[in-house]
């Protein structure tokens, strides 16, 4: 089974409201589609003659070792899609070797989504997503939650300083969660009810130096994600990042932004080794990993199918999301005649229809 087919199981099980939350993106749904069309621009040119019957497909990330560069992007509400939630998700994770990245909107407190996951594996690497809050004891709030719970990295989300227009939602009146669904994490903090659709409240008046200043209060490595200008990844080191997401969010917040991948090469070269750049966003296939990676990335993230997984079997559906990326990325490795992930360059990757003309 493809990821691809893994949606159409998973809109048979849900709602049409909660199929649409995840599934749909902002305005027009373009950068939502373009996402996945990019990969189709890309090809792989092989090398031959220099590959291995042991590949390590192994990375090593801000808090995390993993067995494959493929980490669980952080995606909101996980109860709205199945009764386990992001427990059955951080169980998956933990056993597939890959980061879970969790956020202040789960469904499911921070506390509890780390004991999940170390119900499959000791150690399990689990980072947290937050966004950085006008007022600055809400953000340290949330950061000793994640401290307290055991994260080793926090992601700090810079894509959304207003909410985007998801188009469907606004169309279905999704604007609330249901009763019995809250994210978790804000109870007792201030904002919205913490079972509003943004119990967070965004904020364009967040800056550079309060980036910095999540930076120092905590002990934990911060990676900055949702940046697409290779000066805001510059900036982002320079304020202390420990790693650069390139990511737009999915397509759910500015509908006139570029592809993910092809904002990739810029940012690879803006930061320039000195702090991994990951990426996510329509990464649907091994074959896509091995184009990010050799475009730059350390990882990519994978949110959706996550969440088709999910909704269509629960933990072990979101395990063979994430095996069946890994067993592909391995193929398409073998395929391209390397043997560690930095076997995949720069080189390797052409426009698609122009083999050779780079
Ligand atoms: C249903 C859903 C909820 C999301 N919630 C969050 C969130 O709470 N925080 C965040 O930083 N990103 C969130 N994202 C964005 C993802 O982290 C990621 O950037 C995006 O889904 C990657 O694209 P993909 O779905 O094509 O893999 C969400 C995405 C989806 C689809
Ligand atoms: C405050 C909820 C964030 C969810 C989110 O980021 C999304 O739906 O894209």
């Amino acid at each position: 089974m493809t990821l691809r087919e893994l949606r159409h199981r998973a809109r048979k099980v849900l709602g049409p409201i909660p199929y649409d939350y995840v599934a749909g993106g902002a305005g027009e749904e373009r950068v939502l589609a373009d996402n996945e069309k990019a990969f189709d621009r890309y090809a792989l040119l092989p090398r031959v003659l220099s590959g291995s019957e042991t590949r390590d497909t192994a990375v090593d990330l801000p808090g995390a070792r993993q067995a494959a560069p493929v980490l669980v992007a952080p995606t909101a509400f996980h109860r709205l899609v199945h009764r386990d939630g992001e427990r059955a998700t951080a169980r998956a994770a933990a056993a597939e070797g890959a980061v879970l990245v969790t956020g202040t909107a789960a469904t499911t407190a921070v506390l509890d989504v780390v004991a999940a996951a170390r119900e499959a594996a000791p150690r399990p690497p689990v980072w947290f997503q937050l966004y950085l809050h006008p007022r600055g004891e809400v953000t340290r709030a949330l950061v000793w939650r994640a401290e307290d719970a055991g994260c080793t990295a926090l992601v700090v989300t810079v894509d959304s300083p207003v909410f985007g227009r998801h188009t469907r939602d606004l169309r279905n009146g999704f604007t609330d969660l249901p009763p019995g669904f809250a994210a978790e994490n804000m109870r007792g903090l201030p904002g919205a009810g913490p079972d509003a659709l943004t119990p967070i409240p965004m904020s364009p008046a967040v800056r550079w130096p309060d980036l910095a200043e999540a930076v120092r209060g905590t002990s934990l490595p911060v990676l900055v994600k949702g940046v697409l200008h290779p000066d805001d990844a510059k900036l982002a080191v320079e304020h202390g990042a420990a790693g650069v997401i390139v990511s737009n969010h999915g397509g759910r917040q500015c509908d006139a932004v570029p592809a993910a991948v092809d904002c990739l090469p810029a940012v690879t070269e803006a930061v320039a080794g000195r702090v991994p750049v990951l990426l996510d966003g329509g990464v649907r296939r091994g074959s896509d990993v091995a184009v990010a990676l050799a475009l730059g990335a350390s990882a990519v993230g994978v949110g959706r199918p996550v969440v088709w997984g999910l909704a269509a079997e629960g933990e072990t559906g979101v395990r063979r999301v994430l095996a069946t990326l890994r067993d592909e990325y391995d193929h398409t490795l073998a395929l391209c005649g390397g043997r560690r992930n930095a076997d995949l360059t720069a080189d390797m990757v052409v426009r698609n229809g122009g083999a050779g003309a780079r």
